[in-house]
């Protein structure tokens, strides 16, 4: 008789130690409970939620919305955060009456379906972490939420799970506007008082991990740690680089580092003992990604485990297309961080030396590297300047500057002023060196010239780190202030100046001074907060 396939059942990890039903969630068919990857697989497939590609990951398409939709997310007006919350443009209020008849259908909605729950943390430091249950209907956003938290391996741990924080994610229950008073059939309800979120409508997987980050942002200044929209690498001899960004600035590309340690792609506390991460895994972008360029995360593209949001794959080869942009341009890949081979294993380092903050000017304006004073520092960090290129139509070459404070707005609970005054704080204290880079457009800007190159943007960014331009010269910029090194190694000292690069001198001069007046508009909104010795920045 052939070899007994072995079989073994851990019961302990099968059943959540906290039922469900405590969530309301009830007359459910099953629940599968920290369901691991090759099990979450089989589910996804059985119940057709997605496809196996030829070399490993799952691909699937998360619908009609393949990005966040930043204006179905509402914060709920109720008397434990209404008079902290930053209330405005970016945190709409919810009532908790309409909060609690979204909930309810929602519950109703999951009676009689399988139900997936991961219990895991957000905050790799055990001072801050917050345990937090995902609860999907999907097989394929459970194994989102494992990717992307920070997991339990031991049962012990699991076994005495009390969940702080509840998420449940049911992308195909859509909202009714007249009845829900949502905006649109897509909703993300963010309720503190209930230590609750509830999403529908979409089943983009940013609006789970972005919503957690939201919790963060609201909890953490609270305790006195800072939390930040940032990537963070550290390097061999231990110092820390965080890197600051809007979305598709290069947070994930260019934490990515093979000389350093991975810490995390997006999301990071700073508290009193240094850096942590919020997450457990990354979440790239895949579009156009080149092996050369990007080598650690494009392995990741080819392997068992990564989930492929809205990539093309052909249904017979089954094989993948990181180029086409059929579905979307913001194809995404969700993996834990231990898919990048030099990442830390705890995600907690240091103190930054090194303050990035990135910006991908579209305009042609902003020079590739410049280091900032610490006031530069803080009004570029309230600012949170980056444009927008008017996606992959042709014939649209006009970018669209977007001002979003914190280098984050849609997820800063607080006033900017809480998020501004722990930077100013701890930057000082820790003699961080700031920088602003710019991974956008030079030689004319969108439409006209290229985007810098990512390997002389590594190069800049590896110089800044490693101290190479402490022996060179800086000049000033005429337009922003700036101070701008006069040579990098490995970069033509050209692409340094982009006025050098523009055809036509004098419309680089009317673009910069169009920018710097967009700057001064957007930070009137903060003129009355702020010292004397910001206002004058520019
Ligand atoms: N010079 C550059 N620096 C950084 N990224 C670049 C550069 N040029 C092109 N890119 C591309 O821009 C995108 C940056 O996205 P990503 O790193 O995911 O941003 P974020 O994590 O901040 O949202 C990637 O697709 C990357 O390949
Ligand atoms: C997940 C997101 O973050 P980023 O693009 O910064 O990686 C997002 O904006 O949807
Ligand atoms: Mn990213």
């Amino acid at each position: 008789m052939g070899r007994q396939p072995v079989t073994r059942n851990t019961p302990a990890a099968c059943q959540p130690t906290e039922p469900l039903e405590a969530q309301g969630i009830v007359n459910y068919t099953r629940v599968f409970y920290n369901l691991s990857e090759p099990r979450l697989y089989e589910q996804a497939i059985r119940r057709r939620e997605g496809l196996l590609a030829q070399s490993g990951p799952l691909v699937v398409r998360t619908g009609a919305y393949t990005g966040r939709a930043p204006n179905d997310k509402f914060l709920v007006r109720e008397p434990g955060s209404e008079d902290k919350i930053w209330w405005g443009e970016v945190n709409r209020p919810f009532t908790a009456r309409d909060f609690d008849r979204v909930h309810h259908r929602l519950l109703a909605y999951l009676q009689g379906r399988e139900i997936y729950v991961q219990d895991c943390y957000a905050g790799a430091d055990p001072d801050y972490r917050v345990p937090i249950r995902v609860i999907t209907e999907t097989a394929w956003q459970s194994l989102f939420a494992r990717n992307m938290f920070l997991r339990i391996e031991d049962s012990d741990e699991l076994n005495s799970f009390r969940p702080e924080f509840i998420l449940i994610a049911a992308p195909n229950f859509h909202a009714n506007p007249e009845v829900d008073h949502t905006r649109s059939e897509a909703f993300i309800l963010v309720h503190f008082g209930k230590k609750l979120i509830i999403i529908g409508g979409t089943g983009y997987g940013g609006e789970i991990k972005k919503s957690i980050f939201t919790v963060m942002n609201f909890a953490l200044p609270q305790k006195g740690v800072f939390p930040m929209h940032c990537s963070a690498n550290a390097g061999k001899n231990g110092d820390t680089a965080i890197f600051f960004g809007l979305s598709g600035t290069g947070k994930t590309s260019l934490s990515a580092d093979p000389e350093r340690i991975l810490v995390g792609d997006d999301e990071h506390g700073w508290s009193d003992n240094g850096i942590f991460n919020f997450e457990g895994g990354c979440y790239a972008k895949v579009i156009r990604l080149s092996p050369e360029a990007e080598p650690q995360i494009y392995q990741c593209t080819r392997r068992f485990g990564t989930l492929l949001e809205n990539v093309a794959i052909d249904v017979e080869t089954r094989r993948i297309d990181l180029d086409d942009d059929s579905l979307t341009e913001n194809t995404r890949a969700a993996y834990p961080i231990h898919f990048i081979d030099n990442a830390s294993p705890t995600g907690i380092a240091g103190h930054p030396r090194n303050i990035i903050m990135l910006t991908c000017d579209a305009f042609g304006v902003l020079p590739p590297i410049a280091r900032l004073t610490p006031e530069q520092a803080m009004y570029h960090f309230l600012s949170g300047y980056t444009a927008k290129v008017a996606g992959t139509e042709a014939g649209i070459v006009e970018p669209q500057a977007t001002f979003s404070t914190c280098f984050g707005a849609p997820f800063m609970a607080l006033p900017p002023t809480v998020y501004a005054g722990l930077l100013g704080e701890r930057m000082k204290k820790h003699r961080s060196v700031c920088w602003l880079i710019n991974t956008g457009w030079s030689g004319g800007g969108y439409g006209v010239g290229e985007r810098i190159r990512i390997e002389y943007t590594r190069r800049m960014v590896s110089a800044a780190l490693g101290g190479e331009l402490e022996s060179v010269p800086f000049e000033e910029e005429p337009f922003f202030g700036l101070s701008v090194p006069t040579r990098c190694p490995g970069v033509p000292d050209q692409v340094l100046r982009p006025a050098d690069t523009w055809p036509d001198r004098d419309a680089y001069r009317r673009q910069a001074e169009d920018l710097k007046n967009r700057f001064r508009n957007n930070f009137k909104a903060f003129e009355s907060q702020v010292e004397d010795a910001l206002r004058r920045v520019m």
